[in-house]
């Protein structure tokens, strides 16, 4: 059995703070604001896990109130709901995923964030994609106010057919 899920989210741009995508710490004047590390991208795809699960979302499992998350690193987050995952009997089939950024720019550091989004997920590198886009300065992405992630993920009952089935 497979399910699908989707996951969207948004963070704003500072001064004085790190830029973390996919767990890879990008060398930039500014970088997202949050009560974790702000990874946007690791926050898509553990809302779209979350989602293929009907299990709610990433506020839900880990409460920005809550100060045990206050600066964790989001690849921890993402682990977290890898083993809900597995606890469910569900393994990543595949997974893709866009991050919105005008600046700066992300392809030198791809293949370090798929890397470690394929490590967290437990599968190899073929089963993850990520790509990155501007906006064409368009938008709040655009105006470098913040950057956005989508993500989806396909998940396969462990024991199923691994490949792609007709
Ligand atoms: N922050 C970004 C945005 C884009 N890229 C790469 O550039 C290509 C062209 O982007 P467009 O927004 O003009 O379509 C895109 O396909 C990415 O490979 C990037 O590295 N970092
Ligand atoms: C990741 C969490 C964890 O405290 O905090 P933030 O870094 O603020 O991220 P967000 O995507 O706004 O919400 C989810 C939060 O639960």
């Amino acid at each position: 059995m497979m399910r699908i899920g989707h996951g969207y989210d948004v963070h704003r741009l500072v001064e004085g703070r790190k830029l973390i995508l996919g767990g890879v710490e990008i060398p930039h004047p500014f970088g997202l604001l949050g009560h974790s590390d702000a990874d946007v991208l690791l926050h898509a795809i553990c809302d779209a896990l979350l989602g293929a699960l009907a299990a709610g979302d990433i506020g839900r499992h880990f409460p920005d109130s809550d100060p045990a998350y206050g600066g964790v690193s989001s690849l921890k987050l993402l682990r977290e709901v890898i083993s809900l995952t597995a606890a469910r009997g569900y393994g990543v089939q595949n997974l893709d995923a866009t991050v919105v950024a005008q600046s700066p720019r992300l392809a030198p550091f791809i293949r370090d964030m798929v890397e470690n989004i394929a490590t967290a997920c437990q599968v190899d590198v073929e089963r993850v994609n990520v790509k990155a886009t501007t906006t064409e300065e368009l938008g709040f992405e655009g105006r470098r106010e913040g950057i956005s992630a989508h993500a989806v993920v396909l998940l396969r009952k462990n024991g199923a057919n691994q490949e792609f089935e007709a």
